[in-house]
């Protein structure tokens, strides 16, 4: 196996870390917090993202990009989507000409560049050496080792076949795919359906609303990525259909607590206070419904989200407006 970098020291670059360790790989991840790398480093542990376990001593971390580069034959980006492209920007110099993979889920406002095409606009790597793993791939269950799949997409299959051996491990399984825009609309919009699924069981709703949010969602999300060029099966996958149905369903998903806690009352600028994990639809909301306008597709469910994100509609309004919409044929 080999060295693998992870650039961020989060719930998840801590968690998939372990997923690479488990695989047989050297990794060094980089923090931008002198003691969480510290920590990770000399006590095997991340108490800030995940007390309570031990990672494997083959991880090390370090605040040095060059360090965490040194020898990588992979680079892995797992930090908040909004601020990726300046922290790109500072990394991109001492870089290696190795593949990059994104495991982060939203679309950066204003540009409204999905994460891969960040990563080619500020490095230029092109796209046979960009790669995205996404998945329903709770970070506090796969650091458990508890069993899980996910989907390795790259445009060249052999690196993402590659990218597979590197991160199969004993409970973690990979797929591999061509279809990068697919898993990451999938990934980034089953956020914005989280938080409308959150919203519901705030209101305390039960399983007939989450279902038909969660089933419409699906709808709008592949409505947009098949818009925009996606195979309409990745949506059917573990990118898309898996993804959604394991953040809508679980109370460890940052984007349904953020949505539960809209639904019972609090306002964003509350919620963002009570947290610093990331619950990456907040913005992709606006992002994910611009593009929609722009490519001209029906985002309903995109365009109420951010209106109660915004605080212009409450989440019992948004509920009721689902339902009073024009009616049309479900295929439509
Ligand atoms: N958690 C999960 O289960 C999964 C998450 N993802 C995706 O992975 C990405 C990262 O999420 P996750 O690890 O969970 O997020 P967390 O909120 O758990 O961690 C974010 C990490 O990024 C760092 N960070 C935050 N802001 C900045 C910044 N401006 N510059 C540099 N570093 C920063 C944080 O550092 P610090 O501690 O110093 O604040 C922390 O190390 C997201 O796109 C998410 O959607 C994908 C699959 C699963
Ligand atoms: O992407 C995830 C699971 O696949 C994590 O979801 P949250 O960011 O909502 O916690």
């Amino acid at each position: 196996m080999g060295r693998i970098a992870v650039f961020g020291a989060g719930s998840w670059g801590t968690a998939f870390s372990m997923v690479l360790a488990d695989a047989g790989n050297q990794v060094t991840m980089w923090g931008r917090r002198e003691e969480v790398c510290a920590a990770i480093a000399d006590r095997h542990e991340n108490p800030d993202y995940l007390p309570g376990i031990t990672l494997p001593p083959s991880i090390t971390a370090t605040h040095d990009p060059a360090v965490a580069v040194d020898g990588a034959e992979a680079v892995v980006f797992a930090v908040p989507s909004q601020s990726f492209r300046d922290n790109l920007a500072e990394w991109a110099p001492v870089l290696p000409e190795v593949p990059l993979v994104s495991l982060m889920k939203g679309v950066e406002l204003g540009s409204l560049r999905r994460m891969s095409e960040v990563i080619d606009e500020v490095t230029g790597a092109g796209p046979e050496r960009i790669a995205v793993i996404s998945g329903p791939n709770l970070s506090h269950e796969i650091a458990h080792r508890e069993p899980a799949a996910s989907v390795v997409a790259c445009a060249d299959e052999d690196v993402a076949k590659r990218l597979q051996d590197l991160c199969h491990s004993t409970a973690f399984r990979p797929y591999t795919s061509v279809d990068v825009l697919g898993c990451e609309l999938g990934g980034a919009y089953k956020n914005v359906v989280a938080l409308a699924v959150g919203m519901a069981v705030g209101l305390g709703f039960g399983d007939n609303t989450t279902a038909s949010v969660i089933t419409r969602g699906l709808a709008e999300t592949a409505r947009l990525a098949t818009a925009l060029g996606a195979n309409p099966l990745t949506l059917m996958g573990l990118a898309g259909l898996g993804d959604l149905v394991a953040t809508c369903s679980s109370p460890l998903s940052r984007n349904r607590t953020f949505g539960e806690k809209l639904g019972k009352g609090e306002t964003t600028e509350e919620i963002y206070a009570s947290t610093r994990q990331v619950a990456e639809g907040a913005k992709s909301c606006s992002s994910l419904l611009a593009l929609a306008r722009a490519t001209d597709v029906d985002a309903p469910i995109a365009e109420h989200v951010e209106a109660v994100v915004a605080g212009k509609l409450t989440a019992g309004e948004m509920m009721q407006a689902f339902i009073a919409r024009d009616t049309k044929a479900e295929t439509d």
